[in-house]
């Protein structure tokens, strides 16, 4: 559905775009939609979605920041990282080479991660996403765009210091298997090298909002929540 919307982005005014985003998405609920709500599995996608992702380094407080927001907003909450550890534990075809890639601090191929993504936000009855630790790198985020088809509405870039985040990390205690000094510092050069240029990409697309990632939890989504209640009129 969204790529279709996408391919006309181009040729098109954005009111008159967001007038056809919303006549494909009542479309396709229609006529993907009946068969499904026949079968009483999901309701309806009347809604453009709207998509927020949720960028820092490891540690930096993504997933606890995104929990506040899915309280006070009732977004949808698709960590990229929790997805491919449920591969994992699933023992799915690619487990074993997520298992690797995470361990040795890399990035899994774009592919696998998308089609990850995808297949929740379509089961999802949802239509306000928060995309935790995604993209990653420009490869990342040039494969979301081409095989799901829409931008962003939203980047979250949670700053926080090196120091900090080690510090949180090695603190975690969920028995993540990248939790570990060593991997941390592949984690953390893979941040530097490959995650930051995805941010200053969307700096310069003027859809950055960046958060100081330091003092308490409650401190820090005082920063956060005026970023959502001024979207939320008109998001819904
Ligand atoms: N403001 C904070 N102050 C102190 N500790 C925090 C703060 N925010 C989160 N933490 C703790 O730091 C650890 C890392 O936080 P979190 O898991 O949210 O980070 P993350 O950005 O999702 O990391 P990753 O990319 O590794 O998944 C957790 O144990 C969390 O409870
Ligand atoms: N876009 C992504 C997101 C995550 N991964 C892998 C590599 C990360 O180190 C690991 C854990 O992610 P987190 O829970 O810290 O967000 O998962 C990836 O390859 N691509
Ligand atoms: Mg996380």
């Amino acid at each position: 559905m969204w790529r279709r919307v996408a391919s006309l982005s181009s040729s098109i005014s954005s009111s008159l775009l967001a007038q056809t985003a919303s006549r494909l998405n009542t479309w396709e609920s229609l006529t993907t939609g009946i068969a499904q709500q026949a079968k009483g599995v999901i309701a309806p996608k009347e809604k453009t979605p709207f998509i927020t992702f949720v960028l820092g380094g490891p540690g930096s407080g993504k997933g606890t920041q995104c929990i506040k927001i899915v309280e006070t907003f009732g977004f949808a909450h698709l960590s990229a990282g929790d997805l491919l550890r449920r591969e994992i534990a699933s023992k799915s075809a690619d487990g074993d080479m997520i298992l690797n890639t995470i361990k040795e601090g890399k990035i899994v191929p774009s592919q696998v991660t998308v089609k990850l993504i995808q297949k929740e936000m379509e089961l999802s009855d949802n239509h306000k996403f928060l995309i935790d630790g995604f993209p990653r790198t420009e490869e990342n985020r040039v494969s979301f765009e081409r095989i799901i088809g829409v931008e962003p509405n939203v980047v979250l870039f949670f700053d926080c210091p090196e120091e900090e985040m080690v510090k949180r990390v090695l603190n975690r205690n969920e028995g993540r298997v990248d939790d570990n000094l060593e991997t941390i510092k592949k984690r953390l050069t893979v941040f530097q090298a490959l995650s930051l240029p995805v941010i200053n990409y969307y700096s310069k697309r003027g859809k950055l909002y960046t958060i100081k990632a330091i003092g308490t939890e409650d401190e820090i989504f005082e920063q956060v929540r005026p970023i959502f209640a001024a979207f939320e009129r008109t998001v819904g």
